[in-house]
């Protein structure tokens, strides 16, 4: 049994090491509930990672207690923060590898993505804020974002500086984003960009992680790795509220609620790219899951595809150089 209140690391960055084989043996790295405890300890065996599992209160402390079969004996700058399948991928590569996170509105796939990626060292796209910027821009521009001209045209000639604007991030960008996302000239324009990204990463990543709508469907369908990240509206709505009232926006979350599911029935039920979970992805409902335990599911799941994935990756380049 271990201590319920000895320190552990951040879950976050105790799997990110975990998970890039920098682990430090004797040292409890995580407390994990029991459904993520068991598959995880698995998954990291699976890597060459020896770990131990004790119960620590109503979770399992997860304690690396050896050195995993391939840690650098020291960090250098160019180390790359990925695990020895990966690394392994990548080298044999012939193309990049990509993970798709769909969902609808405020479910936590940003937040998963972002922390995957850096984790894996994959560039991150959220393609949210295309359809967000190219919203805002027809609002800006006094047009109705409903307008398939005014919004094509916006979509067209968008210009990707704007996506860190923070005002993209308000409800009513999202509203507009949400009209335009359902006009297929716009989906047409902002596709090539999204599978540019996909195919070559930025900084020279070897692959990258896309959220949105689309992206297992629609934008990249042969993604090895597929994730459905979703929850109740009324979970969703309660935390978009948090991050709007955060960023002092004046917010009422009945509202929010409201719109949310006005939203997320035009996202669904639009004759192009609607939202809906891609045959071969996972669904991964975070309602009771804290973002620690949402990333450990997603670290599980994820974690499983890309091995797949990296091995398929390899075997690729192997027949195709005349390797056996
Ligand atoms: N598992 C979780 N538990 C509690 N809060 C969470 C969880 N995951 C994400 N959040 C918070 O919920 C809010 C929405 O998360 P996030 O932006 O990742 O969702 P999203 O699906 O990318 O949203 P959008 O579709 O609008 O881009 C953020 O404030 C985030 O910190
Ligand atoms: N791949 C995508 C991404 C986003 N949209 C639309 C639908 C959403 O309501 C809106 C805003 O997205 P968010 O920032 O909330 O992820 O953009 C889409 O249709 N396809």
């Amino acid at each position: 049994m271990v201590p319920e209140d000895q320190p552990h690391e951040p879950v976050p960055l105790a799997l990110a090491r975990l998970f890039a084989g920098l682990a430090c043996p004797g040292r409890t790295t995580a407390a994990l509930p029991p459904t993520l405890g068991g598959p995880l300890a698995d998954l990291l065996a699976a890597f060459g990672i020896p770990v131990a599992l004790a119960p620590c209160g109503a979770r399992l402390a997860l304690t690396v207690t050896g050195e995993a079969e391939t840690t650098p004996a020291s960090l250098t700058a160019d180390w790359v923060t990925a695990p020895p399948w990966v690394r392994a991928a990548q080298a044999a590569s012939t193309g990049a590898i990509t993970v798709a996170i769909d969902g609808p509105a405020a479910a936590g796939k940003g937040t998963l993505a972002r922390s995957l990626a850096d984790a894996l060292g994959l560039a991150y796209l959220d393609t949210g804020r295309l359809y967000r910027a190219t919203g805002y821009s027809v609002l800006q521009a006094g047009g109705d974002p409903s307008d398939p001209a005014a919004a094509e045209q916006a979509a067209r000639s968008l210009d990707t500086r704007v996506l860190a604007d923070p005002a993209l991030r308000s409800e009513a960008a999202g509203d507009a984003a949400s009209r335009v996302a359902a006009i297929p000239a716009v989906r047409d324009a902002l596709l090539a960009f999204q599978r540019q990204f996909a195919r070559t990463p930025p900084d020279g990543a070897w692959g990258a992680v896309l959220d949105g709508r689309d992206i297992g469907s629609v934008v990249c369908p042969s993604a090895p790795v597929k994730l459905f990240v979703t929850a109740s509206a009324e979970t969703r709505a309660q935390r978009r509220f948090l991050e709007l009232r955060d960023a002092g926006q004046d917010v009422i979350e009945s509202r929010i609620l409201q719109d949310m599911k006005a939203r997320d029935a035009r996202d669904s039920s639009r004759g192009i790219a609607p939202l809906v979970p891609a045959a071969d992805a996972v669904v991964l409902d975070t309602s009771d899951l804290d973002r620690t335990e949402a990333l450990a599911a997603a670290f599980a799941l994820a974690g499983d595809r890309l091995r797949a994935a990296g091995s398929d990756v390899a075997r690729a380049s192997m027949s195709h150089t005349g390797a056996s």
